[in-house]
Parts: C-alpha cells; sequence; structure tokens
C-alpha cells in the first residue's frame, strides 16, 4: 500500500455509459447527514472468512460450527452449494439480529449429478469447482447475467491441468460443467492470478484432498488482494494443513487431512468502509465493535487508508476501532493493488473530497474491472452523472475537483457501489441510489444500520436496535455535543 497526500487541481472528462445497469427496485433515498456522527455499529460476520471456512468445514475429517458467520446471499448461495454436494449445514436456533450459528456435516463422499447456483459470488464460482472436480457425476455451474462475464478461464485451465474434466464450450466464463470423478491429481500447476487472487485460494482450499496437493506457480503480472491469499493460507494451517508460500507468486498445500473445528468468525470488516467513512466525510466518530487485534482481513487497512484523507483511528483494548474526523476531507493518493474490495469507498470519499478542492488519485486497482461489475467504468459513470470530474487511468482512477450535485446513482447489482452511493449521498443532497438492495450480497441489514448510524428511526420493514443509536439515544444529529458530554464509554 502506498498513501501520500494529493495537491488540488482541476480539470474535467466526460461521463462513460455502463452496459448492465438495470432497475430492479425504487431508488432509495440517501439521507444527508445533517451534522456530526456519534454512533456505533456492529457489523455480522467476513464473507471471506465465512466462505472458506464453510468450504474447509465441508472438506473437513469431522463435524464443526461456525459462530458468527455472515448470512447474506452469497453465504446462502454457497451454503446451498455445499449442500448440493451432500455436505449437511444447519443453522443452529437462538441467532441474534445478524442470524444463527451454523453446524457443518462433511459428506461422506461428495456427490455430483446436481447444479450450483453462483449468483455474482466471485466465491462461490471459484471455491467451488473444485471441490466439484472431487464429486462423483456432473456438477453444472451458472450464475447471474453479469456473473457470466467475470473470468474463470485461468482457473479452468489449471484445473484441467491438474486432471479435471470440465466442459465449457471454450467460453472461459460461466456457465460451465465439472465432470467430477471422485478425486484430483493435483500437483505443480502454473497459472495468471493477475486477474483474481481467487484462483489461488480455490485451489489451494480443496488442495489437501488432492492426492498430491498442489503447488501453484503464478505466471502473469502482480497478483491482486495478496491478504486474501494469506487468509486462505492462515485458514487451511489453523486445521492442521501445511501451506505455505515458498517463493513469491507461489503456493504449497500438502495433501492430507482438513481438521474438523468450531471456528469464530471476524465481523467483516471490509464492510466497516462506508461506516467509517462517513465519520471522515461527515464529522463526528463512528465505531465499530469486534474489531480483531490482528486479522487477515484486507478491511484492517481501512485504519491508513480513510485516514489518508483526514481524521484518526483508534482501536482501543476492548477491541473497538473508533474512525473521528472533522468533515474536513484531504485528497489522498493511493497506490492499492492487495485492497481492490475497498476502493469504491475510497472513491467515494475522494469525490467528496474534491467537491473540497482536492484531487485525489487511487491506482492498482485495474482488477476491480472483473469485480462484480466494471468497477472502474462504473465509479467514474456514477460520479461524473452527479456532475464530478473522475477519468479512468490504466489501472485506477483519478479524481479532479468539481461541486456534485443530485441524481440517480446507478449500482449495477454490486453491492458496494451501492453503498458509496449511500456515503456521496451524505453530503450531497438528492442522491438516489437504485437498487440499494444489491447490498443484500454481503450485508442485507446495510439500510437499516446506515440509518441507525444517523439516528434516523428505521423504514417499516427495518428492525431497531439501541446499540447502533448514537450513544445519547436521540434521533437527531445534533446530539453529538451531548454525547461527547456524557463520554466515550458509551460508543
Ligand atoms: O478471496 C476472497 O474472499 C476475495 C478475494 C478478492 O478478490 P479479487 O482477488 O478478485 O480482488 C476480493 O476482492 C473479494 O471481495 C473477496
Ligand atoms: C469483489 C467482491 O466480491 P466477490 O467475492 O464476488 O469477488 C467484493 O465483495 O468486493
Amino acid at each position: 500500500m502506498l498513501i501520500a497526500k494529493m495537491n488540488s487541481g482541476k480539470d474535467d472528462d466526460g461521463a462513460r455509459s455502463e452496459e448492465g445497469a438495470g432497475e430492479v427496485t425504487p431508488p432509495w433515498a440517501a439521507p444527508v447527514a445533517e451534522g456530526p456522527l456519534r454512533a456505533r455499529v456492529p457489523l455480522p460476520g467476513s464473507k471471506s472468512l465465512t466462505g472458506r471456512e464453510l468450504v474447509l468445514s465441508a472438506l473437513a475429517e469431522g463435524p464443526g460450527t461456525l459462530s458468527a458467520p455472515l448470512h447474506s446471499r452469497d453465504s446462502a448461495l454457497m451454503i446451498d452449494a455445499l449442500r448440493a454436494l451432500g455436505t449437511h449445514i444447519e443453522e443452529l436456533p437462538g441467532g441474534g439480529e445478524f442470524g444463527g450459528d451454523l453446524r457443518i456435516e462433511p459428506a461422506a463422499e461428495l456427490l455430483g449429478s446436481t447444479s450450483i447456483a453462483c449468483g455474482l459470488a466471485g466465491t462461490v464460482m471459484r471455491f467451488v469447482p473444485p471441490i466439484a472436480a472431487l464429486a462423483l457425476g456432473p456438477v453444472a455451474f451458472d450464475g447471474d447475467p453479469y456473473a457470466r462475464k467475470r473470468p474463470m478461464r485461468p482457473l479452468l485451465d489449471a484445473l484441467r491441468a491438474l486432471g479435471a474434466d470440465i466442459s465449457d464450450e471454450g467460453r472461459g466464463s460461466l456457465p460451465f460443467t465439472v465432470h467430477g470423478t471422485g478425486g484430483l491429481r493435483g500437483g505443480r500447476v502454473e497459472l495468471d492470478a493477475s486477474l483474481s487472487s481467487q484462483f489461488v485460494s480455490a485451489l489451494l482450499l480443496a488442495a489437501p484432498r488432492f492426492a498430491e496437493g498442489v503447488h501453484v506457480v503464478h505466471t502473469g503480472d502482480r497478483v491482486p488482494s495478496t491478504p486474501h491469499i494469506e487468509m486462505t493460507l492462515a485458514a487451511l494451517r489453523a486445521r492442521g494443513v501445511a501451506a505455505e508460500s515458498p517463493a513469491p507468486g507461489e503456493w504449497t498445500v500438502a495433501p492430507g487431512p482438513i481438521a474438523a473445528r468450531d471456528e469464530r468468525i471476524e465481523p467483516d470488516l471490509s464492510n466497516a468502509a462506508p461506516f467509517l467513512a462517513a465519520a471522515i466525510a461527515v464529522g463526528g466518530e463512528v465505531s465499530v465493535p469486534g474489531w480483531p487485534a490482528e486479522t487477515t482481513q484486507v478491511g484492517d487497512q481501512l485504519r491508513e487508508l480513510l485516514t489518508a484523507f483526514g481524521g484518526t483511528a483508534e482501536l482501543d483494548e476492548a477491541g473497538t476501532l473508533t474512525v473521528s474526523g472533522s468533515g474536513q476531507i484531504s485528497g489522498a493518493r493511493l497506490d492499492i493493488p492487495e485492497a481492490g474490495e475497498l476502493a469504491p469507498t475510497l472513491v467515494g470519499l475522494a469525490a467528496l473530497a474534491a467537491q473540497q478542492g482536492h484531487e485525489s488519485e487511487i491506482t492498482g486497482i485495474g482488477h476491480i474491472r472483473h469485480h462484480e461489475t466494471d468497477r472502474i467504468a462504473a465509479l467514474i459513470a456514477e460520479i461524473n452523472g452527479l456532475g464530478g470530474s473522475a477519468e479512468e487511468l490504466p489501472d485506477g482512477i483519478r479524481i479532479r475537483p468539481a461541486e456534485l450535485h443530485g441524481g440517480v446513482w446507478k449500482s449495477y447489482a454490486d453491492h458496494r457501489m451501492a453503498t458509496t452511493g449511500a456515503l456521496i449521498g451524505l453530503c450531497v443532497p438528492g442522491v438516489e441510489v437504485e437498487d440499494v438492495a444489491s447490498t443484500s450480497k454481503t450485508l442485507p441489514q446495510f439500510t437499516s444500520l446506515w440509518h441507525r448510524m444517523l439516528g434516523i428511526a428505521p423504514a417499516s420493514g427495518e428492525t431497531a436496535d439501541e446499540s447502533t443509536l448514537p450513544s445519547n439515544g436521540s434521533l437527531a444529529l445534533g446530539g453529538f455535543l451531548s454525547g461527547i458530554f456524557e463520554g466515550l464509554g458509551g460508543s
């Protein structure tokens, strides 16, 4: 990660329309913050940890439990996929607002002759095919319309090189069928992971069950999102698997049993991004409890990345991260190949800094063109659609000073586009986020948590939770000062 402050500047750039933007639900009127924030926002479990632990639990030697897992569209798709392959997964009673714990019993034998719906989940479309190769019988994969555009070829070719039989009619993308034979040889394989780290994680996660394990050698440009590969290695090691990176761009996993374990899932730190960014954008403070002291989640980098735009971030001994800001937003220059998942929020913050006359550049994120949508094109089109001045760089976005106005912000079925629209809407009246329901991909409670962060009564159908109200319990934003006088202990 490279961080530097930017100088101000000014330029123009035209908006670019994005194919695939569609109306799904009536636009959501993003609330404007009318004063400094003071809120505590508990968040549900990490998508990436939940996905990995579901996969490893399904491949483990015996049953195990995941506590505080994520319940969202992506995790439900992963659960359904593993169930289709014969895994028994049960939600235990007694879960709170974010859902119950999960009990997972691996299948005695993985079953094929089934189909898997991937939705738009990269983790499902990448992590499940290697498991399907271990099942007996054909397993057909497909997903949402845009999922068919997400790259799969490097992974499918690597699986073929490791002994799998896959038919995709030469597409290199969804839909495809893995003809499972009950096992996979494994061994050394070359793969270009420059479009997604998930290709590597997918092979590593299933590799203890390959006859020869795996030795993955990356052949292309730089690998993005490397903390996610570290997360995969750490999850494997925690279950007694020998998993290493013997050299840059190489990873090995030895064949052997995957220990059954009970795991507690950390909150999703990447989903904390728009909430914590709100404190920088608006001023005041936002806290997220349950922040791990040590973690493999890339969201931990928010402590540095957000404060590159101003403000402070403090992690206390109880594990509460508090980001505070004044509403004065600096420009920033961030090179973040490892943290592409955080880029939409950071670009949103940069668009708000641009309103205050500051230029920003966020680079190292070319691979986010292959996320839920082409995020570079989508961010530029939507920021410029609100009067901003964002331009495409070979591997990123430059945002020059410009005043924003209200308008419709399209989400492109992308949860992080929707939350970025909400962030901008805090400071720009009249922003309407189209398809805010896309946030159900990883955070179904997004709008209710957002309203509660602002101290706004939930809309009908949303549940209130005192714990995320401003600590003075007020429904008005002007409660900030009285909250200060009550002390920070309540946050
Ligand atoms: O392994 C994972 O859980 C993820 C890896 C990253 O994918 P890319 O390497 O495609 O960026 C990240 O952006 C995604 O949100 C989750
Ligand atoms: C890139 C993301 O998701 P996926 O797991 O679908 O790749 C994301 O959540 O930002």
